[in-house]
């Protein structure tokens, strides 16, 4: 099996946040895409054998020195192009007759766009007028040769563009976003009637794929696979160990930031199934002794990484002979750690957070692909739905909810916080609702009163999120009586605590986690 039996869209990227959500839609229709940079040649692009290209998104100006740009010759494969936000504005800057600004404008969010002809081919069966989501600083005010203004909103008279006669397209708004009402049945359009690509992809495909790339990359070298017990690292070990068996062993890491009996559950939730060969390292001491004295998130974050590696090190040298790492590492923790284009948001332990003296190969199957993908990913393999379904845990640990500096003390009521959270929520049939639920320890004080004394103790913060791909998060609206029990529970019963307070704050402006 090769990319060749499939149709494909293939996505150019220009920085945007939100550029492998355009693929992602796309595989979501049955359609294979991928993301690729920019600078794509056209050849690369011709072996490729797209039936449709997308411009995504990005960062920068295109009449700005720093403009990232495409080379020309694609506007004459004879392929049909939608360039969404930045890429419709080169496409107006690029192509001859078209002009864009950036001047005294600036639209972030809702708007409402009204589609000005009965014949915009991307708005076919759509209503006239509709909600989207805008986040853009410059304007294309006039449209290039042969195109013609199919939309408009307050503020952008020229929301969407169009060249019928050569299949050039161009939208100002995200469709690949939720908040655009109709972006899935956009990109539909285009997918289907613009470029007539047909529905021959599944996650199905995606397995044998990836089985088939991991053999000839790996020949017959062994792989060590950091595996947390979590969704990421399982689903790596399931397909790692579909394609290359026993040339596999798993290094799960007690570094000391886990949560109440989580070494226990791993361990029996893991060992021995799917073919796993698992070894269990406590590290305790040593994570423990690098972080201690340190307060800023970004330098723990690196420490942990690094420590990770140091591990993993340590166990290839025992084992003898590996020359490759595989880690559970998904699309979000690639870009929020910053890429090229993409500004980073913090260093996830298992991409920003690795040390560059690296003498491991990375391995990472599912880079590619957000939580949710990688869920149905494990379903599609069997897997269990307690493990494709367990909430997310970040690999720094309770190491980035207890703020600023670890000790001991901290760890020891973030922990016993949180068991009596997660318990709870359990008993109130909250825990297969809830995306993911945890306590944190801002680290100040305040003054409580309990049995008529004054206490001057630690105040503990209940985050709790609904998300599908960990990109965007509302707060989840916990009722009230089971967060009244929650929070009794954890004054009465974890010794430190007078306080429990909810966040209530998304993501953005937050993110889920507190550093
Ligand atoms: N305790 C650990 N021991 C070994 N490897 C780990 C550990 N924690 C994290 N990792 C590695 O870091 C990667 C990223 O961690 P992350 O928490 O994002 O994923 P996960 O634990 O596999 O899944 P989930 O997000 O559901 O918790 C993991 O996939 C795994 O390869
Ligand atoms: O393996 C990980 N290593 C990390 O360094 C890391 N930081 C955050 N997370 C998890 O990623 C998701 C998004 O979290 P944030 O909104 O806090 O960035 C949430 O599910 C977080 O729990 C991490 N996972
Ligand atoms: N989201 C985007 O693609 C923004 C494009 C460009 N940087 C602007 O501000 O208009
Ligand atoms: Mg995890």
């Amino acid at each position: 099996m090769d990319l060749s039996s499939f149709d494909k869209i293939l996505v150019l990227d220009f920085g945007s946040q939100y550029n492998q959500l355009i693929t992602r839609r796309i595989r979501d229709f049955g359609v294979y895409s991928e993301l690729k940079s920019h600078n794509m040649s056209i050849e690369e692009i011709k072996a490729f054998n797209p039936k449709g290209i997308i411009f995504s998104g990005g960062p920068n100006s295109v009449y700005a020195d720093d403009a990232l740009k495409v080379d020309p010759k694609i506007f004459e494969m004879n392929i049909p192009i939608l360039g969404i936000c930045y890429g419709m504005q080169l496409m107006a800057y690029d192509l001859g007759g078209g002009k864009v600004d950036g001047e005294d404008h600036g639209q972030y969010g809702h708007a409402d766009i009204d589609i000005t002809t009965d014949d915009a081919d991307l708005f076919k069966g759509l209503p006239k007028n509709q909600p989207v989501w805008m986040s853009h600083g410059d304007l294309v005010r006039k449209v290039p040769n042969g195109f013609e203004n199919v939309a408009s909103a307050k503020g952008c008279p020229i929301t969407a563009m169009q060249d019928t006669a050569r299949k050039f397209y161009g939208i100002q708004f995200h469709a690949e976003v939720r908040n655009t009402k109709y972006g899935t049945d956009i990109l539909k359009n285009f997918v289907f009637n613009v470029c007539g690509a047909e529905a021959n992809w599944s996650m199905n495909d995606f397995v044998d794929l990836k089985i088939k790339q991991i053999r000839e990359e790996v020949g017959d070298k062994k792989v060590i696979l950091g595996l947390s017990g979590g969704v990421d690292s399982s689903v790596t070990g399931v397909l790692l160990h579909k394609a290359i068996g026993d040339q596999l062993t798993c290094i799960f890491v007690d570094h000391g930031l886990l949560r109440k009996n989580e070494v226990e559950e791993v361990m029996d939730s893991l060992k021995g199934k799917f073919g796993l060969n698992i070894i269990q390292v406590d590290a305790s001491d040593r994570f423990l002794g690098k972080l201690k004295g340190v307060s800023d998130p970004e330098q723990k974050r690196k420490i942990i990484g690094k420590e990770f590696i140091e591990v993993f090190n340590d166990e290839a040298r025992k084992l003898k002979d590996i020359d490759f790492l595989a880690q559970g590492t998904l699309y979000t923790d690639v870009i929020e750690s910053g890429t090229d284009t993409a500004q980073t948001i913090k260093s996830h332990h298992n991409v920003g957070g690795l040390p560059e003296d690296m003498h491991f190969e990375l391995i990472e199957p599912v880079r590619s692909l957000f939580k949710d993908e990688t869920r149905h990913l494990g379903e599609e393999m069997g897997m269990p739905a307690n493990l494709v379904w367990r909430q997310p845990f970040p690999g720094p640990g309770l190491g980035i909810r207890v703020i600023g500096e670890i000790t001991q003390e901290k760890l020891r009521i973030v922990r016993d916080s949180d068991f009596i959270l997660r318990k709870e929520i359990a008993k109130a049939g909250l825990d297969t609702e809830i995306w993911q639920y945890f306590t944190v320890l801002p680290g100040f004080k305040s003054v409580g009163v309990m049995g008529d004394e004054r206490t001057y103790d630690y105040t503990i913060a209940i985050r709790a999120v609904n998300s599908i791909d960990g990109m965007t998060a509302d707060f989840a609206q916990i009722p009230w009586d089971v967060l009244s029990k929650i929070s009794t529970k954890i004054a009465n019963e974890v010794d430190g605590i007078n306080r429990v307070v909810y966040d209530i704050t998304s993501k953005p402006p937050s993110t889920i986690e507190w550093e």
